[in-house]
């Protein structure tokens, strides 16, 4: 693909107010993310992301976010939320994940990997989740909670995927132009990184954001 014609994607995570939602549609942003993950600060309940969903404009995705949630509650989120897409970032496995016959995104803990596996890794990911159609590699550790503004080391990425990833983890505007330029990834997502406090985004660092994607996108490297 051409580099004039890529353009890097966008999710904005854990949206918890319909103005938010309204404005990150206004600023082109390609997907929000509604967190359902137990003790996340970010937690909605399936009625309240469903008024933010009915608040989005078109071509915008809705993505669902879960962490070892009861399969139970993922379907009245589907029920109430008709997101397009879903990410799990709990020990659910490929066949719980793709059970909803709904796309996901696998969530991967990046603390404290090796870049020495970084080939070995990604096989391990295809292996395990064959379904996923893209994996996001996120800062915190395994079994914690992820939208915690951590960044990882990121020359541990997996090489050789052959699948979409999105890079999330600790990104601000003033961190995601090089992390754009440095690792060319599919997407990006943020939560705490445009927040002024957990789930209340904060309007000039939404647009800051999308400004340095779109400058990285520019860049002629
Ligand atoms: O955002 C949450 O509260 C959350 C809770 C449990 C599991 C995952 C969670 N968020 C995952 C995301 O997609 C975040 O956007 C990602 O971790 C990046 O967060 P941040 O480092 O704050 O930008």
């Amino acid at each position: 693909m051409s580099k004039t014609l890529f353009r890097t994607r966008i999710k904005f995570c854990g949206m918890t107010r319909a103005g938010d939602v309204r404005l990150a549609s206004e600023l082109g942003v390609d997907a929000v993310g509604f967190v359902f993950a137990e003790g996340s600060p970010r937690r909605l309940q399936p009625e309240e992301a469903r008024a933010m969903r009915n608040a989005m404009e078109p071509l915008v995705d809705a993505v669902a976010l879960f962490k070892d949630n009861p399969a139970d509650e993922v379907r009245a989120v589907l029920k109430q939320v008709r997101p397009s897409l879903l990410q799990f970032h709990g020990s659910e496995d490929d066949v719980f994940c793709k059970s909803f016959g709904v796309p996901y995104i696998k969530g991967i803990p990046m603390r404290g990997l090796d870049p020495a596996q970084r080939a070995q890794h990604a096989i391990q990911l295809l292996m395990k989740y064959p379904a996923a159609s893209a994996f996001l590699f996120d800062g915190h550790a395994e079994g914690q909670q992820g939208g915690t503004g951590e960044v990882f080391d990121w020359s541990t990425i997996p090489t050789g995927l052959g699948k979409p990833f999105v890079l999330a983890g600790g990104l601000r505007p003033d961190n995601v132009f090089d992390a754009v330029i440095s690792t060319l990834p599919w997407g990006v997502d943020v939560a705490s990184g445009i927040e002024s406090a957990p789930g209340i985004k904060d309007g000039d660092k939404m647009r800051r954001f999308v400004e340095e994607v779109r400058r990285a996108d520019c860049h002629p490297d």
